[in-house]
């Protein structure tokens, strides 16, 4: 059953790019995506207030699902659509601050522990990973393959899902085939060589999520 403490997501968030600058935010609503994440690393809440503010408003005015990364105070400031935070992040997070500011909730896992974890929480959606080796961050564990991605999927199967790590155009038919409702992805975007051409593939591929909720 999908009873999720935080408010529901649509059950397929479909094509869901992570980024790390307001520009790629403009650019990828512009394009049509409709679920997206800013994703800043390692700077202090200051340096990044101004990036958080223009992004959620930028996700208000296309009416898309804008996901913070981290910065979860931030983001209750400023009423962002949702939060992501990995498993290190939830003990030392105010969950019901975020439960109560209405924000939605996206969580990582990588094994099956972690989803348990996750789903105590009761999260918006679960993020499962990295399915591929990537090169956008370093991993402390080996990726799962699709087998194994496959076999949460049928196990959260009423909950919504995201795959991510290491995610390419030609890899995405695959992916979409374990029944996944979502695909983060980063370098198939920000690396590919016409960014738009890859979006309006992954768009195609994925959708650009179910309605609004
Ligand atoms: C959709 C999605 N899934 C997983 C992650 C990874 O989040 P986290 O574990 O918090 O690691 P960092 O991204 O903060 O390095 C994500 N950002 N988005
Ligand atoms: C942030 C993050 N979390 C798990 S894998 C990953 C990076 C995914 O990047 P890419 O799509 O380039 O492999
Ligand atoms: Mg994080």
């Amino acid at each position: 059953m999908y009873q999720p403490d935080f408010p529901a997501v649509p059950h397929r968030l479909g094509l869901y790019p992570v980024v790390d600058s307001v520009e790629w935010i403009a650019r990828l609503l512009e394009a049509g995506v409709r679920t997206i994440q800013l994703r800043i690393k390692d700077k202090s809440d200051d340096e990044v207030e101004a990036d958080v503010t223009a992004a959620i408003a930028l996700g208000r005015r296309y009416r898309a699902r804008l996901f913070i990364n981290d910065y979860w105070q931030l983001a209750i400031k400023h009423q962002a659509y949702g939060v992501h935070l990995g498993q290190e992040d939830l003990g030392t997070t105010d969950l019901d601050a975020i439960r109560q500011a209405g924000l939605r909730l996206g969580v990582s896992t990588h094994d099956d522990m972690e989803i348990d974890v996750a789903l105590a929480v009761k999260p918006s959606y679960i993020a499962l990973g990295h399915v591929f080796p990537t090169q956008t961050k370093q991993m402390p564990s080996s990726p799962q393959g699709l087998a194994q991605l496959a076999v949460h999927i049928a196990r959260l199967k009423n909950y919504p899902t995201v795959a991510i790590g290491g995610i390419s155009l030609d890899r995405t038919p695959a992916v979409l085939a374990t029944g996944v409702g979502s695909i983060a992805v980063v370098s198939a975007i920000t690396q590919a060589p016409d960014w738009h051409m890859a979006t309006a593939q992954l768009l195609e591929m994925a959708g650009a999520g179910d309605e609004r909720s």
